[in-house]
Parts: C-alpha cells; structure tokens; sequence
C-alpha cells in the first residue's frame, strides 16, 4: 500500500494485509504494557502536578508526543488521527501534498475519544496485575502510547475499508447512504467470515507471542498476555469500532 498512489490503498485485499500486520503490532504492544502493573495514577486526572495542562499524565504524554510527531509530518499522513488535533504545529519537513483517497472530509470521523475509554478501562485492568510501581511509571505510560495510536490507527483504517467498498458497490451504497439507512449500511460492510478469521488468527498469535518458542511447555511460565482479552478486545471493541468508522464515513460520503 502506498499513499502516494490512491488505486493501491482502496484495494481491499491491501487494506486487509495492513490489518493483518496491523495484528502483530497491537499483540506485541499489549505483551509489552502487560509486564507491569496497572499503575492507575497515570490515568488520573490530578494525580500529577502538570504546568499549564488539564488532563492525566497519560493524556500529557500523548499530547506532547504528537506535538513531537506533527513536526515530523505524522498527521498529514491519511492513515493517522490525533487524540488532540487542536493546536497542533506545522511539520518541519517539507510538506507531502498526499492525493486525496478518502472524500469529501478525511478525518471528519474519529472514535479516538472511545478509544482512549475502553483501553484504559477495560482493557489495562485484564491485562496488567493491579497496583502501582513507581519507578516504571514513566515505561508503562510510553507502552499506553504505543498501544492506543496502534489501535487507532487500526480502528479508522475503516475509512480505508468503506471507500473500498462504496467503489466496488456505488450504486447500492448511494441508495443506502441517501435513505440514511444504517443498519443496511452496516449490513453491506460486514463480512462475517473475515472476522471470524480475524478473531481465529489473533487467538493464534496472542498465544504463540506470548511464550518463549524455545521453552513452550516450561512449567509454572506464564503467557505474556492473555490471549483471551486481546480476542474479546478485537470481539467487543476493535471490530465493532473498526464498523462503527465505515458507516459514518460512508455516511458522509456524499456530501458536497
Ligand atoms: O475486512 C473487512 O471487510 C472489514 O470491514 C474489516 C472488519 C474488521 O474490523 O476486521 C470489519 C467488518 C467486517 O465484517 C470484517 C472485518
């Protein structure tokens, strides 16, 4: 897939190969936040004493961080959406005019609020032991980091996956779109099958990952991650966000 080159990103056999490789770099992510403890003060508003910020240390650090990243062009970048858009600088590098893959307003759908929801709430607390360890507060932070721009760039490839599918199917989409029919829109996006293999191969890898291939049947070795979690994280929130981006981005797709 290039973005200089539109015919290759609204291809859907391309969009679900970058999912898939998607796939290892969520699990991988996890595995690495899950090595410490929950550390809930760094989702506490409060807990820190931040100058001039209104927010928890994790909404801090990924503030600061995609300062950093819009100097180094991230968000001109189809593919990437900031958790906080507001403000953010001009790139230093040169600017990349990127022809235009997704219409009539690129970014105008984000779930990134939800995601930041549901990592912290539900899935930190699966996979993580509670507690707090002070020296690895700043570690854990950086793996939150990682984790939620890798689901969130996940979840809006959706926009991606619906104009592949609005060009393969205009006509039917059009009608759908125009009556604003959104279960309809819905049923025209989901293919059972796919995520039925999307949740097989993700069982697969959370577990094969997660343990040492040279000791696989060490006793008392625990996983890495629970395979379990990161299956219901894909089950009850990725995919269902993943959707819920291809539907609204459809229907703003014929807008002037
Ligand atoms: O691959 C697709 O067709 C997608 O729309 C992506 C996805 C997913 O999130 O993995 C979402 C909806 C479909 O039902 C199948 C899979």
């Amino acid at each position: 897939m290039d973005f200089l080159r539109p015919e290759t990103v609204v291809d859907l056999r391309n969009i679900r190969n970058v999912l898939i490789r998607m796939e290892d770099t969520i699990v991988f992510n996890l595995i690495e936040r899950a090595q410490y403890p929950q550390q809930p003060s760094i989702y506490k508003k409060g807990a820190f004493n931040i100058p001039d910020f209104d927010g928890s240390f994790l909404d801090w650090l990924l503030r600061e961080e995609e300062i950093v990243h819009a100097k180094i062009r991230r968000y001109q970048s189809p593919d990437e959406i900031p958790f906080f858009p507001n403000g953010l600088p001009d790139p230093i590098l040169p600017e990349i005019e990127y022809p235009p893959v997704l219409f009539p307003h690129p970014n105008k759908v984000t779930v990134n609020d939800t995601i930041r929801e549901f990592y912290t709430k539900d899935i930190v607390p699966r996979i993580c032991i509670s507690g707090e360890q002070e020296e690895n507060l700043g570690s854990s932070s950086l793996c939150d980091v990682e984790c939620l721009r890798s689901l969130s760039r996940r979840i809006h490839f959706g926009r991606f996956v619906a104009e592949a599918k609005f060009l393969t199917e205009r006509e039917h989409m059009t009608a759908l779109i125009k009556a604003k029919d959104i279960e309809g829109l819905d049923a025209a996006i989901t293919n059972k099958a796919v995520e039925k293999q999307v949740l097989a191969r993700l069982k697969l890898k959370a577990e094969t990952y997660g343990i040492d291939p040279m000791t696989p049947n060490a006793p008392g070795k625990a996983t890495k991650v629970d395979a379990e979690v990161v299956v219901e994280m894909y089950e009850n929130w990725v995919i269902p966000l993943t959707k819920k981006v291809e539907v609204e981005y459809l229907l703003n797709r014929l807008e002037e």
